[in-house]
């Protein structure tokens, strides 16, 4: 008989587990047991969709046998079974990409990592076992396999002899060394414990024998050991559950069950909806960011069940795409079993339900906000990008919505603030919400721009993601106030008579102004006094729809269209730079002009953080400067 080995991505995995010193070695029960109600979910399914099978409910259940003798534990279900080709595939390689990913992009992380973020699926008894069997007959065929593994080194796959349909894992314990006792997985109280902890709701009974002691019938004051065959679960799925009786430590271990994820979940959401729509959902909103989460792999969407049946794993038509974040199930009585993707996509009482799941999410998203401002600012750093998505898309329709659960950094709190806290305390005379784009907060602190609003003591919000500037813009206003760019050419805050004096100067530097945009050509809309700077000599303002940010990140877009922004080169006619340039054009010294001019550009370039066309020309004009 050829021993098989495992893929090369399994077989590094599996030799983790097999020298794993995760503490909750526990678990491995609860993924085994997680796989034989998946199994029977399966069967059940089919047989309510196919006329030629039926299913009692009383001959589907999870049998768990401990056997100290042998030192084994076996866990049988009545589930659909695997094929010697399911055997093959399912049990060789990984199910879960996620891990796999995650092992292969970071060689040095432990096993508490991969199995705290990750979780292993039925790799997981490695931890325990040196030996797994899996004895399995598929439904709809005669033949059972045997699979065997010994750990690393491969695996076997042989017929075997089952009578029913169903799959049966046998563990052979590890031996029990100083630190680690695995007998106590033979040990009814702990399998028991377990079973509890991890696995009460699952929806099939989880059987085992167990050891009682009664009063004898013939004399009460004697006690005889009593062994029946009981179940250890309740069975009843935690979303139809009361809430009062659910605790905190319920949902999270649901959620680990689940494997929505393997982080704590920052909140869980229990609707139980009895009006125009019946559906139970259990929902979270997880802490942590999925590793695929901005990715094309990442798919969205919450498990659907009809009255208790699983029909979809990933209904994305339950969640819009800027809650993608959200996971968990609904189970509705009002949703036929039968129903088909494309069906199920047009249906009233689905679109019902999403729009419902929608209103309770942002609702608790408002709520976090409240409550505890520390937590809804963790996960805005996890998913406040699709939000400011969400406000984007759809040409705006959800911005009424989403607009209060948006934070940028401010610079005057220095710290993330609503546009609600930002409009509430701004100053009768300030008309517009103002903005500042750039990669990082620090860079924005020192952007020129900034300087005339910030002098006049108005609060500026920072725009450090690509997808801020295009948000905003599709809100155009919040509470009747404009958003504005502190690069706009028009800030809004010159009084008339700082107009007056600006007329004057734009008079009095006209020549200078027209010979400075005829050096620069077409690079510039145009050349004039800028009244925001202070101290900086030069930077760029922009008139029109399209930002210098927006330029940047149109132009990374595969197909651009090589989008460019109106720019507009403002010079701080105080500094002594201006002078020195001036004093050039009045002895018309033209090279002079044209290479100061060409300077002060460059320099507005380097500031945006935009390329410079020539930076050899550049690096000669500042050495000839020096010279
Ligand atoms: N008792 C079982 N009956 C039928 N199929 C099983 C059983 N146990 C495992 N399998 C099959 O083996 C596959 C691999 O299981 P594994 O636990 O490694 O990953 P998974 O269950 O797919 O992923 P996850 O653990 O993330 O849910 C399962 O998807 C299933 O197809």
């Amino acid at each position: 008989m050829a021993t098989k080995e495992f893929k090369t991505e399994s077989k590094k995995l599996l030799d983790m587990m097999i020298h794993s010193i995760y503490s909750q070695k526990e678990i491995f029960l609860r993924e085994i047991i997680s796989n034989a109600s998946d199994a029977i979910d399966k069967i059940y399914y089919r047989a309510l969709t196919d006329d030629k099978l039926n299913f009692d409910k009383d001959n589907y259940y999870i049998q768990i046998t401990p056997n100290k003798d042998n030192r084994t534990l076996t866990v049988a279900d009545t589930g659909i079974g695997m094929t010697e080709e399911e055997l093959e595939e399912n049990l060789g390689t990984i199910a879960q990409s996620g891990s796999l990913k995650f092992k292969t992009e970071n060689d040095s992380k432990d096993d508490h990592d991969i199995i705290g973020q990750f979780g292993v699926g039925f790799y997981s008894s490695f931890m325990v076992a040196d030996k797994v069997t899996v004895i399995s007959k598929a439904l709809g065929s005669n033949q059972a396999y045997k699979w065997e593994s010994e750990g690393a080194d491969g695996y076997t796959i042989t017929p075997a002899e089952k009578d029913s349909v169903g799959t049966e894992i046998i563990l052979t314990l590890k031996e029990d060394t100083d630190d680690e006792k695995y007998s106590e997985y033979l040990e009814e109280y702990r399998l028991r414990q377990i079973i509890k902890k991890y696995s009460d709701f699952i929806r099939y009974p989880i059987k085992m024998e167990v050891t009682e002691s009664r009063p004898k019938k013939e004399n009460e004051k004697e006690f005889e050991e009593i062994k029946e065959v009981q179940t250890i679960n309740s069975m009843v799925p935690i979303w139809r559950k009361n809430k009062s009786e659910l605790k905190q430590e319920d949902y999270d271990n649901f959620y680990m069950e689940k494997h929505y994820g393997y982080d704590k979940p920052l909140r869980h959401i229990n609707i139980q909806a009895d009006g125009m729509v019946r559906y139970h959902a259990i929902l979270y909103i997880p802490e942590s960011i999925p590793f695929d989460y901005y990715s094309k792999e990442y798919e969205k969407g919450l498990e659907l069940y009809s009255n208790g049946v699983m029909i979809m794993e990933k209904c994305a038509d339950l969640l819009p795409d800027y809650f993608s974040f959200v996971k968990g199930l609904v189970d509705s009585e009002d949703l036929s079993l039968n129903i088909s993707r494309e069906i199920l996509q047009q249906d009233k009482q689905l679109k019902l339900i999403a729009k419902n799941i929608n209103h309770k999410i942002k609702k608790e998203l408002e709520k976090l906000l409240k409550e505890d401002r520390s937590q809804y600012e963790t996960f805005y750093k996890a998913f406040g990008r699709q939000l400011k998505y969400g406000v984007y898309m759809d040409f705006g329709q959800h911005k009424e919505d989403l607009q209060d659960l948006l934070m940028f950094y401010s610079s005057k709190e220095k710290k993330m603030v609503t546009l609600n806290e930002y409009v509430s305390r701004m100053p009768e005379d300030q008309k517009y919400i103002y903005y500042a784009v750039g990669e990082s907060n620090e860079k924005i602190d020192k952007l020129p721009q900034t300087e005339l609003v910030a002098d006049k003591g108005y609060e500026i919000l920072y725009f450090t993601e690509d997808i801020d500037e295009f948000a905003v813009k599709m809100l155009i206003k919040y509470k009747e106030k404009e958003f504005k760019s502190v690069s706009s050419s028009d800030l809004g805050i010159e009084d008339e008579q700082d107009k007056k004096k600006d007329e004057a100067e734009e008079k009095a530097n006209k020549n200078l102004f027209d010979k400075m945009k005829e050096v620069l050509s077409d690079k510039v809309k145009g050349v004039r006094a800028s009244k925001r700077l202070k101290s900086y000599p030069v930077c760029f303002a922009t008139e029109g729809e399209v930002s210098i940010e927006m330029e940047k990140v149109l132009n990374q877009m595969p197909n651009n269209e090589n989008v460019k922004a109106d720019k507009i080169l403002e010079i701080n006619t105080s500094h002594s730079v201006f002078k020195a340039l001036k004093v050039a054009f009045d002895l018309n010294d033209q090279p002079k002009v044209e290479r100061y001019t060409n300077l002060l550009y460059n320099q507005a370039l380097l500031i945006e953080g935009l390329p410079i066309q020539d930076p050899v020309a550049f690096s000669n004009s500042i050495c000839e400067l020096m010279n």
